[in-house]
């Protein structure tokens, strides 16, 4: 029986390298559906992909993940569809409007964390957010809580007696405990609304993990290391695309110091991947699954403990489950023509 596979974000970058390789991996045996919120440069995906596999079955799906109605209309269509899922890769992501501290860099570069630095980035990155049209943060809604509602609407998908299914974060290693905090989940007033956003997923897929287990849903989390993509290149927008592979021997050089500069999106989607051929039963609920490149250019997937605890996770599930109830009550009053009131109180 083929497997269905759904990827958010699957028209570039990591994404849209993450289909390929499955696609590589399994043309015929796959039903491939690319969740995408501009559908030109999903159907582009998709004819690049079909390009190389002229058998495969890849369908489109429009959604936009900052909005909580257009994911909610996708998850329907998603039903009408398909009457399981085996694999949901949550992988769209944003960090809008990128601020590179120079100065912290440059003494970054001279001391010893500059290894640090370079994986995390931590110090040197921080973003200014804005308000989605439902008055939500923009970031922790398009990275995290629009996967969410996604997740919780897919759920009769998901949940099959006696059969296993997969979810698929893909996180940072810029994911920080310190950006986090369970009194701003939304990071209203931070600075870091990506960092908190990435360290969200790693707690949240814990928690899904905790609930849902017992019901053949395993949660799993990726960070696919320093990969050039668009999402790369908006953090030094004046830079021209092409001074960025002026640098890439640079890259090279520093990719012995650090195996977490992968490159390209090819590396970059080595552990969501990997994760995709493995038991999910086997996999570590507490393990982030990191991309890697060696020096020689070997990819590989290592496992590394992640800074979070089921206290914490649980938490966070609770607050995301009274969000989306909040989000409900003010969307059917919106829908009813009653006054609606701006999520932003929440
Ligand atoms: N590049 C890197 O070094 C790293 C990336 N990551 C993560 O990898 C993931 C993929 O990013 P990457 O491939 O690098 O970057 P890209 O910008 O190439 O890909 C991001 C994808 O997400 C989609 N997307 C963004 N916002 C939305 C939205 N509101 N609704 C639906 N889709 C959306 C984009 O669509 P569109 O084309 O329409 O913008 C695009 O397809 C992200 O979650 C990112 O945080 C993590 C660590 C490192
Ligand atoms: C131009 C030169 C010589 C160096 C580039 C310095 C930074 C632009 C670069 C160093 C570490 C990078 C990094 C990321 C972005 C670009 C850097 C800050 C990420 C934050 C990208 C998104 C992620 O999720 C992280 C895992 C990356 C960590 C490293």
């Amino acid at each position: 029986m083929s497997k269905v596979v759904l990827v958010t974000g699957a028209n570039s970058g990591i994404g849209l390298a993450l289909c390929e390789r499955l696609l590589s991996h399994d043309a015929e045996g796959l039903q491939l559906c690319l969740a995408c919120r501009n559908m030109q440069r999903a159907q582009a995906a998709r004819s690049a992909l079909l390009a190389s596999h002229p058998r495969a079955q890849v369908a489109l799906l429009q959604m936009d993940t900052s909005s909580i109605s257009s994911v909610i209309a996708a998850a329907q269509e998603v039903k009408l569809r398909y009457n399981r899922l085996d694999c949901l890769y949550l992988n769209a992501g944003i960090m809008p409007n990128p601020q590179f501290d120079i100065r912290a860099f440059f003494r970054g570069l001279f001391s010893s964390r500059v290894v640090s630095m370079f994986a995390t980035a931590e110090g040197i990155l921080t973003q200014k957010d804005g308000l989605t049209a439902d008055g939500l943060q923009e970031v922790f809604t398009t990275n995290l809580f629009g996967h969410f509602v996604l997740v919780r609407e897919l759920e009769p998908l998901l949940c099959h007696a006696g059969l296993t299914s997969q979810l698929i974060w893909t996180s940072s290693s810029n994911a920080h405990r310190s950006a986090f905090s369970m009194g701003d989940i939304q990071h209203r007033r931070g600075t870091q609304p990506y960092s908190s956003s990435k360290y969200a997923s790693d707690l949240l897929s814990l928690a899904l993990n905790t609930h849902y287990n017992k019901r053949g849903l395993y949660s799993s989390v990726i960070c696919p290391g320093f990969v050039m993509t668009s999402l790369t290149y908006g953090i030094l927008p004046s830079f021209p695309t092409f001074l960025w592979t002026l640098f890439m021997p640079i890259f090279w050089l520093i990719r012995i110091l650090t195996n977490t500069f992968t490159l390209t999106p090819y590396n970059g989607a080595e552990a969501l991947f990997w994760l995709f051929k493995q038991k999910p039963e086997s996999l570590d609920p507490q393990a982030k699954y990191h991309s890697l490149t060696s020096g020689l250019g070997r990819n590989y997937t290592q496992a590394r403990r992640m800074d979070v605890d089921l206290h914490t996770s649980q938490d966070l599930f609770e607050k995301l489950l009274q969000l989306e109830t909040e989000v409900d009550r003010v969307c059917s009053s919106a829908a009813d023509g009653r006054t609606a009131y701006s999520t932003t109180c929440l």
